[in-house]
């Protein structure tokens, strides 16, 4: 929503682009058939559209938008979701616009009662977090895919109907010069927690919705206090009331309020009490004294809702359209980057003939157990912040105020931000190496290390598959050599990338002060191999050029049966 007088993309910051309807071949009587159909090009399906054409596939995605949604909405990108863009080529642009941000502060009565630090150091080329706001998210990606030859964006096209039968989908769109046919292999429905697609299916989401209720409010106020998270138990301005508040860019601020039971969630969200309850906390909360300008604001309520699987046979379920999480912890949009990049990854390798189609059966059980995982710890975050009952609120208040006399009891106000998820009990994962001391596990993500003053290990990796072998100087043994070169010819996207400790070997990434050798409990004959999303498939602690064999069949899905 927002000020009177105003239309829904007049924002005080942001230019809504604007994006013309093509009439589509399909209207003109021409029968294509698309490799991958999109529906919804919000963040996350554009983040799969951009991830299928880094393997190479073409995909057509729809919206029935003119723009990029109203409203800043989701505005925190954790350091995992900056990796999965960078793949994508985009990562510049957030790094250059959104504000870093590396602690967060918990008040209890006014009285800071917890900070917390998330892991940062110079090994790192992103912060682990960064606060943007959603349209820029949004017009960054979509700028990158219109620079895609194999991507089409097809704007102010609806779903109305959606069919599947074994050798495809077929989607009825509506557009405003008529409706048409649209076929293709395999659809990702990325159109949000309303998603068509699923309501077409009849799929029901299940689970949980929270009682308590907040506005998200966001203005614009020039103030020089850092980018950090703030929490607010008990003002004494507001003693009923939890508040959030996040910096953004352009000076805006993102603030979020609790309503009281008794509020009337209609009457909260008129602009007089917007404004009335926005002053209180800018004054008497956040301690501002310059004048602030309201730019929007929006009601929410917490949800843990998940599809059973996400897929159903040619469609796959990515973002909102599979499962609702709280925003408490920022976990709603960096949960569905990375069903992108999972979703995306696997699809492609259909596609592209390397894997049969029961690598997609993989898709749910990581992407859903990731979600389960955010349940459990959002579901805290969310009881935390909006205490279901009075038992819950006195538990809550009686660790705050534990928190406010003594040091020892303030983690209790640790509001567990986003971490990436492990895949370990994926069926593509293999067991690990019990040689290992340290070093990401296997279904881990890999972990960066700086290697020069504008140079990570991260950068280096392939689009494919990706074998770290850690040398004294780069050198691999030649059957090694001999058996990526044998499965690179059965078609297998394998590449090698070597780590020296030592100089030598000038195509080797080198590692002088062995930080990267250390991070990875690596020794020299170490190897990693690491899927296209950048978790860790396997690893050796002295590989047995053998052994690789097994371990890609089991990561691209052939151990999962099928054609
Ligand atoms: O800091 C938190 O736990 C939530 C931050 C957030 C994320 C998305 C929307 C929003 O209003 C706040």
């Amino acid at each position: 929503m927002r000020p009177a007088g105003r239309a829904e993309t007049d924002s005080l910051y942001f230019d809504y682009p604007y994006f013309p309807f093509v009439r589509p071949p399909e209207l003109e009587g021409q029968a294509l058939r698309h490799r991958v159909a999109i529906v919804g090009a919000g963040p996350v399906g554009v983040t799969a559209a951009l991830e299928l054409a880094r393997h190479g596939i073409a995909s057509v995605v729809l919206d029935d938008k003119a723009t990029v949604n109203d409203g800043s909405r989701a505005i925190c990108i954790s350091r995992h979701s900056l990796e999965i863009l960078q793949q994508l080529g985009v990562d510049v642009p957030f790094a250059e616009k959104g504000l870093g941000w590396t602690q967060g502060r918990t008040y209890f009565r006014d009285r800071e009662i917890y900070r917390f630090r998330m892991p940062h150091s110079d090994q790192e080329r992103f912060y682990p977090m960064v606060n943007l706001q959603q349209q820029y998210i949004e017009q960054f990606l979509i700028d990158k895919a219109e620079e895609s030859e194999l991507i089409e964006l097809r704007w102010q096209q609806s779903i109305t109907g959606v069919t599947q039968g074994d050798a495809g989908v077929t989607l009825t769109v509506s557009t405003p010069e008529g409706d048409y046919r649209l076929a293709a292999d395999y659809l990702l429905a990325a159109d949000g927690a309303r998603s068509a697609v699923r309501k077409a299916f009849s799929l029901p989401l299940r689970g949980e919705a929270y009682e308590g209720r907040y506005v998200i409010a966001d203005v614009r106020l020039a103030s020089v206090f850092p980018t950090e998270r703030r929490a607010f138990f008990h003002s004494h301005a507001l003693p009923d009331t939890t508040i959030l508040v996040h910096k953004q860019p352009d000076d805006i601020w993102r603030i979020d309020y609790q309503l009281g039971p008794d509020e009337d969630p209609e009457q909260a969200v008129e602009e007089a009490n917007i404004r009335a309850k926005v002053e209180l906390i800018v004054r008497e909360v956040m301690h501002e004294s310059d004048a602030w300008e309201l730019e929007w604001w929006s009601l929410y309520k917490a949800y843990t809702l998940a599809l059973d699987d996400y897929r159903h046979g040619r469609v796959l379920f990515i973002g909102d359209s599979a499962h609702l999480v709280p925003i408490f912890g920022v976990r709603g949009l960096n949960n569905g980057l990375a069903d992108a990049a999972n979703a995306g990854w696997k699809l492609a390798c259909v596609l592209n003939g390397q894997a049969s189609d029961r690598l997609l059966d993989s898709y749910s059980p990581e992407r859903r157990g990731a979600t389960l995982d955010v349940f459990a710890n959002a579901g805290k975050s969310t009881r935390f912040m909006t205490p279901p009952t009075r038992g819950y609120a006195l538990m809550r208040d009686a660790a705050l105020a534990l928190a406010y006399h003594n040091d020892y009891a303030s983690g209790f106000a640790n509001p567990r931000q986003v971490t990436p998820y492990t895949y370990a009990e994926s069926p593509l994962t293999l067991a690990d190496d019990i040689g290992f001391e340290a070093g990401p596990v296997p279904g881990a993500p890999l972990i960066n290390r700086r290697l020069g003053e504008n140079d990570f290990l991260l950068d280096h990796l392939a689009s494919g598959f990706t074998l770290l072998h850690f040398s004294g100087t780069g050198e691999v043994e030649p059957a090694l050599l001999q058996r990526i070169e044998a499965l690179r010819a059965k078609g297998f996207d394998l590449t090698l990338l070597r780590i020296a400790r030592e100089p030598g070997d000038e195509d080797a990434l080198l590692d002088p002060d062995g930080r990267l050798f250390a991070g990875y409990g690596a020794a020299s004959g170490t190897a990693y191999l690491a899927r296209p999303d950048r978790h860790v498939a396997a690893r050796w602690k002295t590989l047995d050029p053998a052994a690789l064999d097994h371990a890609l069949n089991l990561a691209q899905g052939w151990a999962l049966g099928g054609e």
